[in-house]
């Protein structure tokens, strides 16, 4: 990780390590997993990575999370953040690169290795930074129709306590014009957190449309960029967690990994 962290700072294009996974090989005992999560707003990015990340054991870094935590903690870039995220656009390669670089240095501190990135890359020009620092093995594009990302967006809610991730949408889309229908059940927090759920200043519709817009405009092309290099998994979600996660395991054939790492325990 070391390398990444100081060639990411350089903004240097020299390789690091060797290609070691590919969608369907097996997991390989040499280092941890470097995953990517690509997938438009409310798709549920976070989620899934974050569960992937429980299971496999490697770091879940958010660069969203890096960007509101860099928010509330009212660091140097806040103002300048807030008036970006709240409209909906992109924070600079810049910025993002540095609040990542020294999530990075963190973690090589605490002396893990591997990751799942979640929200980065989300530029052509971010993906060629880090295709110049160190070797994807993975990106996993996730993806539902727009009607389910909005409302998904829309239904969003945090516990400003725990920290905890829910959602009050109930979402059932009605099949047609060849797209199939969709059944999302809410998420509902326990009761402890009910009083203190809070929503994102960024999921307003007007701000969520716009970054949808933003996304098949910058991020679109990051999907092509991986495709065209053999590393992109396309997963369209069937629905909420219980229908999604078994189907994710088995499409990055970790299904029965589960099972042995809950019999190991
Ligand atoms: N890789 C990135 N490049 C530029 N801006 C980013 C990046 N990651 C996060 N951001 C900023 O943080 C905001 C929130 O990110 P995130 O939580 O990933 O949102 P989303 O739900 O839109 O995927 C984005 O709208 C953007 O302003």
């Amino acid at each position: 990780m070391a390398a990444i962290i100081r060639l990411i700072k350089r903004g240097s294009s020299v390789s690091y390590a060797a290609r070691s996974f590919s969608s369907h090989a097996p997991l390989r005992k040499e280092r941890n997993v470097q995953w990517v999560f690509l997938g438009c707003p409310g798709v549920g990015k976070g989620t899934y990575a974050s569960r992937l990340c429980s299971l496999l054991g490697v770091p879940h870094i958010a660069t969203g999370d890096l960007v509101r935590h860099e928010l509330s903690s009212n660091g140097p870039l806040a103002s300048q953040l807030s008036e970006i995220v709240n409209q909906g656009k992109l924070v600079s390669d810049e910025i993002i690169i540095s609040l990542l670089s020294k999530r990075l240095a963190d973690e090589e501190a605490k002396g893990e290795s591997g990751f799942i990135l979640d929200g980065f890359p989300r530029t052509i020009k971010q993906a060629e930074i880090l295709e110049g620092v160190t070797d994807i093995d993975l990106v996993v594009n996730l993806k539902l129709q727009e009607e389910a990302l909005l409302a998904k967006c829309l239904g969003r809610r945090i516990c400003n306590q725990c920290g905890g991730n829910f959602n009050v949408a109930s979402i059932n889309i009605k099949g047609e014009n060849g797209l199939p229908g969709m059944v999302m059940a809410p998420l509902l927090p326990p009761a402890h957190c009910m009083s203190k759920l809070v929503t994102r200043a960024d999921d307003t519709e007007t701000v969520v449309k716009e970054r949808l817009r933003i996304y098949n405009e910058k991020s679109r092309p990051v999907e092509e960029f991986y495709r065209s290099r053999g590393k992109l998994l396309e997963f369209d979600l069937p629905g909420g967690i219980p229908e999604s996660w078994p189907k994710l395991l088995q499409a990055l054939n970790l299904d029965d990994y589960e099972e042995k790492q809950s019999a190991a325990a």
